[in-house]
């Protein structure tokens, strides 16, 4: 195969689907969307279940401040529906659960206090770090220097309170607290908004799953995306005429995005290469796991007997949530599993994972209908689900995180300054790419 195109685009994850749909857009339909995978959808996936229906192995959850992924939904006829159960989570630590009150008022819980005020602290320090160019925070070499597990430290006086946060740092954002650097996460949870993050980021998912959407655009841009197209190879990107060498072929293209995770553009090689800031970058981007586990039952019995579906154990490292239909015509509980359960057995994981629902849920909960899980350290393609970079990568190379190299854009969630890490961050990254590139294509066309 050899192919002219205005545009290549590698990766179609939903960051570099959403590009491609901009530019159709936009009018530019001389685009090729070249993906490694066999499918489609990157970290959005959905997995077909035995007894019927489906679950979602990547990313699910959507709140009401992402927007682009709102609106895009809504384009390609992908509906919401209630993300999870109401209810507060309860966080194990030392065999004990708590629900953590945002304004604990009785004297006697200095634990509760502790962690709400070492959370005030931590949000009014994310306001203080640009969005665009959080490199240039006040301080941001030493908040880039510090790990967010030593400001943890510093920043509560009870073991409970750290603990606490410490769990809410590795479930629920990204990876060992003790090897990110503060100021990505502080970067990280601003782009999200705080409370956008902690309140309201679970609100809702898609029927049908958040892959659908991708499969949506596949569908109305037909043969212009091309499945089993590993890029190896990008050249020229510095001449008029970039030339792609992928699993399929050669492609041309007068531009390129780039549209996926930093530490998998490592793999790509570059001729010439790429200026060592972008090298640094992609080369030293690190990622982090879960294990994503489904458990499937007849009904959601536990329902009415327990407090909350939502448990958070910073003793087990697990988090589950009650995901039942509202209908509650099944029962579905899903969870997450710190990276340090990959070295286990996959039996041997099984056996914590039901023991620990049993506890949690109830003894039956050890007896599901269906039991699903994925991890995703083994995909060849992402290199992990999130990022958890390393102090001082962010002050020292996160300037090439949204520079373009000759006729190469970068798009993929990392590259934004909205919701970065999530889908939304993914989609106006793809968006935001798509129109500088169709702004340098009619500059090309006006000249
Ligand atoms: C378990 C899990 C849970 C999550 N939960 C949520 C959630 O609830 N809500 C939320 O908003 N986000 C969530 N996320 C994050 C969200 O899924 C991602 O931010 C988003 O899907 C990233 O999209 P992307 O297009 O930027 O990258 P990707 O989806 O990684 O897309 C990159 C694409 O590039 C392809 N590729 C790689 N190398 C090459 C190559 N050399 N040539 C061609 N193609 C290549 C890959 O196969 C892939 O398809 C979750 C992620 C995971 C894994
Ligand atoms: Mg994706």
């Amino acid at each position: 195969m050899s192919s002219h195109v205005e545009v290549a685009i590698v990766g179609a994850g939903i960051s570099g689907l959403s590009a491609a749909w901009e530019l159709h857009n936009l009018g530019i339909e001389s685009l090729l969307v070249l993906e490694a995978n066999s499918r489609v959808g990157g970290r959005t996936l959905n997995h077909p279940l035995v007894s019927g229906g489906y679950v979602e192995q990547g990313g699910t959850w959507a709140g009401p401040t992402q927007t682009a992924l709102l609106n895009l939904a809504q384009e390609m006829g992908v509906y919401i529906k209630k993300g999870k159960l109401e209810g507060q989570t309860l966080y194990g630590f030392r065999q004990k659960w708590t629900m953590l009150d945002a304004s604990p008022t009785s004297e006697s819980d200095i634990a509760q206090k502790d962690f709400a005020q070492a959370m005030t602290t931590f949000e009014a320090l994310c306001r203080t770090v640009p969005l665009e160019t959080p490199w240039q925070a006040p301080n941001a070499n030493i908040l880039d220097s510090m790990t967010m597990g030593a400001w943890i430290e510093q920043n509560t006086t009870t073991d409970e309170a750290r603990a606490w946060f410490e769990g809410c740092v590795r479930q629920i954002l990204s990876g060992d607290p003790n090897k990110v650097s503060l100021l990505w996460m502080l970067h990280f949870v601003h782009t999200a908004g705080f409370n956008d993050l902690l309140e309201t980021a679970e609100d809702f998912s898609f029927v049908g799953g958040t892959q659908q959407i991708c499969l949506n655009i596949v569908e109305r841009l037909g043969e212009r995306v091309l499945l089993n197209a590993c890029v190896t190879e990008i050249s020229g990107y510095d001449h008029s005429l970039v030339q792609l060498i992928c699993e399929r072929g050669v492609v041309y293209a007068q531009q390129v995005i780039v549209a996926m995770m930093p530490k998998t553009v490592a793999r790509i090689q570059f001729h010439p290469p790429l200026p060592p800031i972008h090298r640094q970058l992609i080369t030293q981007w690190e990622t982090m796991s879960w294990i994503k586990f489904h458990a499937i039952y007849e009904k959601p019995w536990w329902q009415g007997q327990i407090i909350s579906g939502h448990f958070l154990s910073i003793d087990s490292k697990i988090e589950v949530i009650d995901i039942s239909p509202e209908d509650a015509t099944r029962g579905v509980i899903v969870g997450l599993l710190a990276p340090d359960y990959a070295t286990l057995p996959e039996s041997k994981r099984q056996e914590l994972c039901l023991a620990f629902l049993g506890e949690t849920f109830g003894q039956a909960a050890q007896q599901p209908l269906e039991w699903v899980e994925f991890d995703w350290n083994n995909q060849p393609w992402t290199s992990g689900c999130i990022s958890a970079l390393p102090p001082g990568l962010l002050t020292s190379a996160g300037s090439a995180l949204n520079s373009p190299v000759g006729r190469i854009h970068w798009a993929g969630t990392e590259r934004s300054s909205i919701w970065a890490n999530y889908i939304e961050g993914a989609i106006r990254a793809g968006q935001n790419a798509a129109r500088d590139v169709a702004g340098k294509l009619r500059s090309v066309s006006t000249t």
